[in-house]
């Protein structure tokens, strides 16, 4: 984040309230997006972040799990994580959705929204999805019925258990069904997929929800090539609508789908960069990449 882009979001938004900004910090800064002008619901990515963490602390029985992480990101950004084993990535996660607590430090969704103030079934509905590494499926149920459950955060669903898709979901269930590649196996019972089908139809389950950040963590682990492949080409699809955060071991991967990538390590970036930059630079291949 520029100045100059804090700068042009703060003169949008004066324009838009007609009025003269107050209380920016030095930078621009979190508390700039206070009382931004922007619908209910939604995220205010005015200063060009959908993602937002400083400083962040995560001790575990005095181990520093998580020490003094600060990193953000773009909205329709498709960011890479990668770092060794225990460098914080899934801590990383579990701060963002709200399952882990950090000691110290701020994770803002956007420019308005405090995560650290929302419990994690909240932040999941504020639009944040995550995908585990393993896939959680209900084997018993068919594709298309796994994705109709998607939706069962709807309250018509909590209270009755019984509920009929309107005619946008059933379409929002057609373009997913498309987009995660198994319009063909929309009957097909979750159980007999591929792996890497179930890897998609979770993806798919989380997409019902028009998530605007996704979390994924290593999503590829366990696939064949061609399902890597495939899930390189969806998540190219997904970016520009969706921001994601892929957190991935296989290099190659990363390589297809990659811009920007963040290398964790001791709970805090080592490097950003290109992945020919990251990988260039001696204290990645120290700690990471070997020689
Ligand atoms: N609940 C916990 N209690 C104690 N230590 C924990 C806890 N969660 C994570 N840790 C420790 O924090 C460090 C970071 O773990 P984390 O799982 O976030 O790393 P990671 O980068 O995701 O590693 P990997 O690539 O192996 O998945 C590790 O040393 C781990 O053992």
């Amino acid at each position: 984040m520029t100045p100059d882009l804090m700068d042009a979001g703060a003169q949008r938004l004066q324009k838009a309230r007609g009025v003269t900004a107050t209380g920016l910090t030095e930078s621009g800064g979190r508390s700039a997006g206070y009382g931004r002008v922007h619908a209910p619901g939604e995220v205010d990515t005015t200063h060009g972040r959908i993602l937002y963490l400083e400083d962040v602390h995560v001790s575990f029985d005095g181990f520093k799990a998580i020490n003094g992480l600060s990193l953000d990101i773009a909205p329709g950004e498709l960011r890479c994580v990668i770092g060794p084993n225990g460098a914080g990535k899934t801590t990383m996660m579990d701060i963002i959705t709200g399952k882990t607590r950090p000691d110290k430090g701020h994770v803002f969704f956007g420019s308005t929204i405090d995560l650290l103030r929302y419990r994690e079934a909240e932040i999941a509905a504020l639009g944040i999805g995550r995908k585990f590494q393993k896939p959680t499926v209900f084997e018993q149920l068919s594709v298309f019925e796994n994705l109709e459950l998607a939706l069962a955060t709807d309250k018509r669903v909590r209270h009755s258990m019984v509920f009929s898709l309107t005619g946008e979901e059933k379409d929002r269930l057609g373009e997913v069904l498309q987009t995660i590649h198994l319009l063909d196996s929309a009957a097909r019972l979750a159980g007999n997929l591929s792996h890497g089908q179930k890897q998609w139809l979770e993806i798919g389950m989380l997409l019902m929800q028009d998530p605007k950040l996704l979390l994924l963590d290593e999503p590829v682990a366990g696939m064949t090539d061609e399902e890597t492949e495939r899930t390189a080409q969806l998540f190219l699809s997904l970016k520009g609508k969706h921001s994601l955060m892929v957190v991935e071991h296989d290099m190659s991967f990363i390589r297809t789908i990659s811009e920007k990538v963040t290398v964790l390590c001791d709970g805090s970036v080592l490097a950003e960069g290109t992945l020919d930059e990251v990988q260039a630079d001696e204290r990645v291949i120290e700690v990471y990449l070997g020689r």
